[in-house]
C-alpha cells in the first residue's frame, strides 16, 4: 500500500474552486443574519457527524432527518443570497457582452448618446448635493424594474437635470420615495424600494439608504442618494454602498455601467 495520497491535477483544482466558492459565499453573507445562520447550520452538522462517529443510534436518526430535509431547508433560509449570488453572475459585464448580441451592433451609438443622460443625472445630483435636497435615483440596468415601477407615479419623461431636481424639491407630492431611471426615461417617481435588513450598515443611515442598498441587493439596478441631512453623495451597487463620493466620481461610476440609453423617444 502506498504511504502517499496521490494528489492528480483535478484534485488540486477541485479543493481551489470549492476554496474560491467559499470565500465568495462568505463575502455574500458577511455582516448579514445569514452568516450566523450559517455558522449555526455548520454546528449542527459537526455535531451530527460526532453523533454518527460514536453510534448513537436514536440521536443518529432524528438528526439525520433533520439533515435528509438539509437542502430544501438552505434553499428557502438563504434564498436571498441564493438570488444575489446568481444575480451576480447574471449581470457581470463580461457576461451580458458576451451574451448581448444586440449590443455588438449598437453599443457606439449606446455609448455616445447616453452620455448627455448621465451627465444630467450627476448635474442633478451635485445641485441637490449643494442644496442639501434628499435624493434617491435607481437606474435599471437588465432588470427594467417594473415591479419597482409600479409602486411608484409613472412619469415616463425624457432624463433632465431641472425634471429631477423638481421631483425631489421639498414637499413636492413626488419627493418621497425613489425615482426610476429605465433607458433614456425618468420612468417613475415615490416608488418603494425593499429595505436591506444588512446589520454591519453605518447606523447612522436611515431608510434613504437602507433603500438603495436593498434595490442593489435584489436587483442589478445602480442607486444614487443624496443625503438630506449632510448633503453626501452616495452610490450603491450590488448592495454595496460607497458613501460621501464627488461628483467626479460619481460621473466615473455612472460611466462605468452599462446601460442603453439611446435617443428614441
Ligand atoms: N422603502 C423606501 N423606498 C424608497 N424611499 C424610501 C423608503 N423608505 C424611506 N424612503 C425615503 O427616505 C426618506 C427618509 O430618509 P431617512 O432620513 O430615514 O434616511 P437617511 O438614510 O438618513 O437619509 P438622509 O441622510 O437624507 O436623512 C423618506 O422620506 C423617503 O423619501
Amino acid at each position: 500500500m502506498s504511504l502517499f495520497i496521490t494528489l492528480r491535477f483535478l484534485d488540486v483544482l477541485d479543493i481551489l474552486l470549492v476554496a474560491f466558492l467559499l470565500y465568495q459565499l462568505y463575502l455574500l453573507i458577511k455582516g448579514t443574519v445569514a452568516f450566523n445562520i450559517f455558522i449555526g447550520l455548520f454546528l449542527v452538522y459537526l455535531f451530527w457527524l460526532l453523533v454518527r462517529a460514536l453510534n448513537m443510534e436514536l440521536l443518529g436518526s432524528f438528526m439525520g432527518q433533520f439533515i435528509g430535509v438539509g437542502i430544501l431547508a438552505l434553499i428557502v433560509v438563504f434564498q436571498p443570497e441564493i438570488r444575489r449570488f446568481l444575480l451576480l453572475i447574471g449581470s457581470n459585464p463580461q457576461v451580458n457582452r458576451f451574451l448581448s448580441i444586440e449590443q455588438l451592433f449598437t453599443s457606439g451609438k449606446a455609448k455616445s448618446a447616453s452620455g448627455q443622460h448621465l451627465k444630467m443625472i450627476s448635474r442633478a445630483c451635485e445641485n441637490m448635493a449643494k442644496t442639501k435636497t434628499g435624493a434617491l435615483l435607481v437606474i435599471a440596468q437588465n432588470s427594467e424594474l417594473k415591479d419597482y415601477i409600479r409602486t411608484g407615479e409613472k412619469i415616463n419623461a425624457r432624463i433632465s437635470d431641472a425634471l429631477l431636481e423638481t421631483i425631489f424639491f421639498k414637499n413636492t407630492p413626488l419627493h418621497d420615495g425613489a425615482v426610476i431611471i429605465n433607458r433614456n426615461k425618468i420612468a417613475a417617481a415615490r416608488c418603494i424600494m425593499p429595505l436591506t435588513n444588512k446589520e454591519d450598515l453605518n447606523p447612522l443611515l436611515g431608510l434613504r439608504h437602507r433603500a438603495a442598498v436593498g434595490i442593489t441587493e435584489n436587483t442589478d439596478a445602480f442607486a444614487i442618494v443624496v443625503s438630506e441631512e449632510t448633503g453626501h453623495i452616495s452610490i450603491s451597487q450590488m448592495g454595496k454602498l460607497t458613501q460621501n463620493i464627488s461628483v467626479i466620481d460619481l460621473s466615473n461610476a455612472l460611466e462605468n455601467i452599462i446601460i442603453d440609453m439611446d435617443d428614441a423617444d
